[in-house]
């Protein structure tokens, strides 16, 4: 059984616009799940329906086999939710903040528990500081400490590391390591690819409503590792020469460039057998360079096709 399971679920804000379109998705134990998504995309909404805030229109989201909505205490109380806006209560102590979340959810007061967490996040010598002494980077831990403070299974992080220093996001990352070793299942949201690349175990890209694909971050990787050789051509063709079938060639610009895909990863890419058989097969050769695919090509590729259909 998938720890949240998420399926055809539809928002339509009061006043019909229309967030999210008919979106399901399973999200397994222990996984780390990174929802990539331009501004807009519904990200934030998807979080919120998942966590009992924003009411789905159609649809249905379980947490742990309990429906989120039939079943709300249940399933609310596996959830922590780390929220995108850093809305703490400025006098207030880092421990009775943290303590006080904990007890929103009716678990009885556990100061060994706590004292767990915000060593965890590195803020235990900070616990008696008011909240507006901290630096941004240790406000949203606190926001982190707060979502952990009611041990929930699973913990929704709405871009967790928006507007902090290249330091303190690895710090985040490192923090988002250990949590999924302690057995929690995590969803993120992020703008940036490279924390994609960097903690998640699969990745879904998200754009007006849709999840448009979601992948394991491994096979994504292999996909980025391939590369292209352009090869541009004197004269233009009109089919791969039957000569050059061993290679996995394709023509592109009305045939005026032959595109050889090839694995960056393997002992030989094939490229030197490939000029050779042009040559062989009488195919006169212009220019060559070559082109990576990243994550972020697949990402704007599959963004801005969506936008053409639309
Ligand atoms: N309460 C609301 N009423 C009407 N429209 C809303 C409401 N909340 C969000 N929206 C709209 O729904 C769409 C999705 O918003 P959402 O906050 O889920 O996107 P997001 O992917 O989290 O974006 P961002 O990365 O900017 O946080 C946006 O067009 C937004 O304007």
């Amino acid at each position: 059984m998938a720890m949240v399971e998420i399926r055809d679920l539809q928002k339509v804000y009061d006043g019909g616009f229309e967030a999210l379109k008919s979106v399901s998705l399973d999200i397994q134990e222990g996984e780390i799940l990174a929802l990539l998504g331009p501004n807009g995309a519904g990200k934030t909404t998807l979080i919120s329906a998942v966590c009992g805030i924003t009411l789905p229109t159609a649809g249905r989201i379980r947490v742990g086999g309990h429906d989120v909505i039939d079943d709300y205490r249940a399933a609310r109380n596996l959830v922590g939710l780390v929220p995108q806006e850093i809305n703490l209560e400025p006098f207030e102590k880092v421990i009775n903040t943290v303590r006080f979340s904990r007890g929103l959810f009716g678990k009885p007061r556990d100061d060994a528990f706590i004292e767990q967490v915000l060593r965890k996040l590195s803020l235990w010598d900070k616990k008696d500081s008011p909240i507006r002494a901290l630096s941004g980077g240790m406000k949203r831990r606190v926001l982190i400490a707060k979502a952990l403070s009611h041990e929930p299974r699973v913990l929704f992080l709405d871009e967790p590391t928006a507007g902090v220093d290249v330091e303190l996001r690895r710090d985040m990352w490192e923090t988002v390591a250990e949590l999924k070793r302690d057995g929690v299942t995590i969803i993120l949201t992020t703008h940036y690819i490279e924390e994609a690349e960097a903690i998640a175990d699969r990745v879904g890209v998200i754009n007006r409503g849709q999840i448009l694909l979601v992948e394991e971050k491994s096979s994504l990787m292999t996909r980025m590792g391939q590369k292209e050789l352009r090869v541009d051509l004197a004269e233009p063709l009109t089919a791969v020469p039957d000569a050059l079938s061993e290679f996995d060639l394709a023509l592109d610009d009305g045939g005026q460039t032959l595109v050889f895909a090839y694995d960056t990863a393997a002992d030989r890419s094939g490229i030197a057998r490939l000029m050779t058989a042009l040559s062989g097969a009488g195919v006169a050769v212009r220019d060559v360079h070559t082109r990576q695919n990243s994550l972020e090509d697949i990402f704007v590729g599959l963004v801005s096709k969506q936008e053409d259909a639309a």
